[in-house]
């Protein structure tokens, strides 16, 4: 605890009389004089874990316990703090305070009051978007039953934004005032958190005069923080970043105040703008698996599984050059072992890095990065841009389990056609211990930025001609495959993406979250075991 006392107080929690102190560094109660049989009791929640404090109603059962017959009057107040349940997994917990008389009661709150405001990066006032069709079709009512009441007594306003139809969030971010939020939240999935990131970015270059289509021009990166409240069937980049897909956690690290910076990955073709993205952009088995699933959208969620299935036994590959730059500025490398966490000193030291470097590349106008580019010609299973860790529930460790969030970097994995027993291994190890850039037929590469052109495409400029010219002319040296088209597409975070060459670049920190990346397994630990066990959420 910090040095500079504020109040110190005897009061009353669970009947029992405790010391209690508060600081800038926040609220500490301990047991004056400990019961031999119990021994010493401290609690203690830091200031940045506080989420709120309330006067509380005391009802007549409450006033007539015995303890407070004692008391002329009886006052007393409520604070709510954020506690670790489980790793990852956050709730909200209140302590409720009594007091001797009123003066002190008002001032515990008062000093509290001024503790909470004094946290500035909490935001005041969010603009919320829900698609109501969204996973199960549950979003509103997620949002109305477990997180609109936490942002009230969070003394948070919104303003909230029922969806009507696709891009509706993205649209509607292109003419709102920015400078109303302090934050943007989406209630969704993926696909959800995709439109408002578009929205967003585009805004912001919109407003800074940055032409989006331009390949080389350097974006702006975006102030407003976007907060993700999972509810969709895919809720990957809120998994990656928080560690859980769970609501209440996700809304707790709204008010509290979180920050994540994030890197961005923009898609172009030439010289028009085509997406972004922030997890995965997958061509061949996952762009695969992303178009058989989309046209089984009748199936449910069971369509990943089958499309899953039958594209692995499709066993396509695709002929194409890949090129890329490989990312010089960064200590880490893909199979370092050494993955993102929050307060990552491998984003922090990459960023500063990357900067000192353009500022290099940019001061020597006209450097010759040509030689530094590696081209590699070949047949590919699949080619995968991550540019997080992609973990989700079902591959905890994910696509590329070092692959950090905020580093300018992305991991380009590239595998190589191979037989169907060695893919199946490939995809395995996904979800166990073993390393999967551990064999022959795959490499990985950590990179800044890349080119992918299609074998069709080398052969012709017009791409639709030559589908129909050279038909099943990849299928021509493997007798066995019954393909019956010759180029795949791209999963871009979830979304399909049809084009035959891309030139990709990550965007160092180009967005943030309210979330603070994956914490370590000891926070969970050293989370104080709590006095009262009452869960504010349990009871809405
Ligand atoms: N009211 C709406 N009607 C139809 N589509 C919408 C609506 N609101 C948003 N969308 C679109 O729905 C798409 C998918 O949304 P979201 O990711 O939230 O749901 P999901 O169930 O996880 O989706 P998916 O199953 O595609 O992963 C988004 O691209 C978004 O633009």
């Amino acid at each position: 605890m910090g040095d500079r006392i504020r109040l110190s107080s005897s009061l009353l929690l669970e009947q029992r009389a405790w010391q209690v102190i508060l600081d800038r560094e926040g609220l500490e109660w301990s047991q004056p004089q400990p019961p031999s049989a119990r021994g010493e009791e401290s609690f203690s929640v830091p200031t940045s874990e506080i989420i709120a404090v309330e006067e509380t109603e005391i009802d007549e059962k409450q006033s007539n316990r015995r303890k407070w017959r004692k008391m002329s009057k009886r006052h007393a107040f409520t604070v709510y703090y954020m506690k670790r349940k489980r790793p990852h997994c956050w709730r909200c917990k209140e302590a409720t305070f009594w007091c001797v008389d009123e003066q002190l009661c008002n001032q515990w709150i008062q000093a509290l009051k001024e503790l909470i405001d004094s946290q500035t990066s909490r935001p005041k006032r969010l603009l919320v978007y829900i698609n109501p069709f969204s996973g199960k079709k549950q979003g509103q009512r997620i949002y109305e039953q477990k997180v609109a009441p936490l942002f009230s007594l969070a003394s948070i306003s919104t303003e909230v934004v029922v969806t009507e139809h696709a891009n509706h969030a993205k649209d509607n971010l292109s003419e709102v005032n920015l400078a109303n939020y302090d934050g943007i939240v989406c209630v969704g999935g993926d696909g959800m958190f995709s439109d408002v990131m578009h929205g967003l970015i585009g805004r912001t270059q919109k407003d800074s005069g940055v032409d989006q289509n331009d390949p080389t021009a350097p974006l702006v990166p975006c102030k407003t923080r976007i907060g993700i409240i999972p509810a969709g069937s895919t809720d990957c980049i809120c998994y990656a970043t928080v560690g859980i897909n769970d609501p209440v956690t996700s809304a707790l690290h709204i008010i509290l105040g979180d920050s994540q910076p994030l890197d961005v990955s923009s898609v172009h073709r030439n010289k028009t703008f085509l997406k972004y993205f922030v997890s995965l952009l997958g061509y061949g088995f996952y762009g695969d698996v992303l178009k058989d699933s989309e046209e089984k959208r009748w199936m449910g969620s069971v369509r990943y599984d089958f499309a899953g299935f039958k594209t692995f036994l499709s066993h396509h590959y695709y002929e194409g050059t890949v090129s890329f730059l490989p990312a010089t500025h960064t200590m880490g490398c893909p199979r370092d072992g050494r993955s993102c966490k929050t307060k990552c000193r491998v984003c922090k030291q990459s960023k500063r890095q990357l900067e000192q470097l353009q500022k290099f590349e940019k001061d020597r106008h006209g450097y010759d990065r040509r030689n530094q580019w590696h081209v590699i010609r070949g047949k590919f299973l699949a080619i995968n841009a991550a540019n997080m860790s992609c973990a989700c529930p079902r591959s905890p460790k994910g696509l590329s389990p070092s692959a950090h969030l905020a580093d300018g970097c992305a991991d380009l994995i590239l595998v190589h056609k191979c037989s169907r027993f060695n893919f199946l291994r490939y995809l395995i190890r996904h979800t166990n211990e073993d390393d999967q850039f551990n064999f022959t037929f795959v490499e990985v590469y950590r990179i800044r930025k890349f080119h992918f052109t299609s074998q069709q495409l080398e052969d012709s400029d017009d791409i639709h001609n030559m589908q129909k010219k050279h038909f099943g002319r990849f299928c021509s040296d493997q007798p066995t495959c019954c393909c019956t088209f010759s180029g795949s597409t791209w999963n871009c975070d979830g979304e399909t993406l049809e084009s035959p060459a891309i030139q990709v670049e990550v965007h160092c920190q180009l967005i943030k979250l309210f979330a603070r990346g994956i914490e370590p397994p000891s926070k969970y630990e050293e989370s104080p075991s709590m006095v009262q066990d009452r869960s504010y959420v349990g009871r809405l």
